[in-house]
């Protein structure tokens, strides 16, 4: 459904993305992981036509991406970058109607507000209560909810979100993973999500995608993929990977003291 097909991608003389081949399909979610620097918001970028590459391309349904205009395209991918909302003086409920954009014909402003699309998705969102308030007045993680009700009033077909979670609390990290799994199933959506948080990673994706240096290096279920030697491999970090006492997926234990060192060892590397 979104393919990335041999993509390239340079910067400045520095390959930061190298001949990454990358499918998400209808009904997957796709967790993408990998250190600071490794490419996982370039190639995002790339997915979703922010970004040219120099070598490669994209392809959504059938067609390269670079043949849909902004609004057919729009109407197909939603996008949550990584950067969030800006603190902008509409409402909450202005900012999610802005998420039709891609549908509306005629409509004035007026009835784009009352469209029942951004009722439900201020349902889903738990924003209702907040529908009237300034999202400048908002806090970060609300922000956040509120791009991620706005993504979803645009209905895509495939939604790609660069860390949904940063800023929220544990409750909101759950509470809003929760509300796009099911989201995506009740639509057979295609979604890739950018994660740190490799345990919350565990729970929500079908299939993860690891980086490194500008190549998906290892790709699997979580079941099979997260293993203390593929974080060792990827994050140069000893870690112990131990099952959930519930779920059963894997989880991961970090031992803070290696993680310095690694670091450190790293760091002088870089230097
Ligand atoms: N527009 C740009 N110009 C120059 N270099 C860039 C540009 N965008 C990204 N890079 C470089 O490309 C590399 C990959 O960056 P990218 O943001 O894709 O990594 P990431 O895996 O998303 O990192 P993080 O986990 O920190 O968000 C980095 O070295 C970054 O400095």
């Amino acid at each position: 459904m979104l393919q990335g097909i041999g993509l390239s991608k340079n910067f400045q003389g520095k390959y930061v993305i190298r001949d990454v081949d990358i499918t998400v399909r209808r009904g997957e979610i796709i967790g993408l992981i990998g250190p600071n620097g490794s490419g996982k918001t370039t190639l995002v970028r790339l997915l979703s036509g922010e970004e040219t590459p120099d070598s490669g391309q994209v392809v959504l349904e059938g067609k390269p991406l670079v043949a849909f205009a902004a609004k057919e395209r729009a109407q197909r991918v939603a996008v949550l970058p990584q950067e969030g909302l800006s603190p902008v003086a509409f409402t909450v409920q202005e900012v999610v109607a802005m998420g039709r954009y891609p549908h509306e014909s005629a409509w004035s402003w007026l009835e784009r507000r009352m469209d029942s699309m951004v009722e439900t998705v201020l349902t889903k969102t738990g924003l209702t209560e907040d529908r009237h308030r300034p999202v400048q007045h908002l806090s970060g993680g609300q922000r956040q909810r509120v791009a991620i009700a706005k993504a979803m009033a645009q209905e895509p077909h495939c939604f790609i979100l660069d860390e949904p979670t940063t800023y929220m609390d544990i409750a909101h990290q759950i509470a809003v993973l929760d509300e796009i799994k099911e989201w995506q199933r009740e639509r057979e959506l295609a979604v890739l999500v950018v994660f740190h948080d490799l345990n919350l990673a565990a729970h929500y994706c079908d299939r993860i995608l690891a980086m490194k240096d500008g190549r998906i290096v290892r790709e699997g279920p979580p079941d099979s993929l997260l293993t203390a030697s593929l974080i060792r491999e990827v994050y140069d970090v000893d870690a112990a990977v131990i099952r959930h006492p519930v779920t059963g997926v894997p989880q991961v234990l970090l031992s803070p003291g290696e993680t310095t060192v690694s670091l450190l060892s790293r760091s002088r590397t870089i230097g």
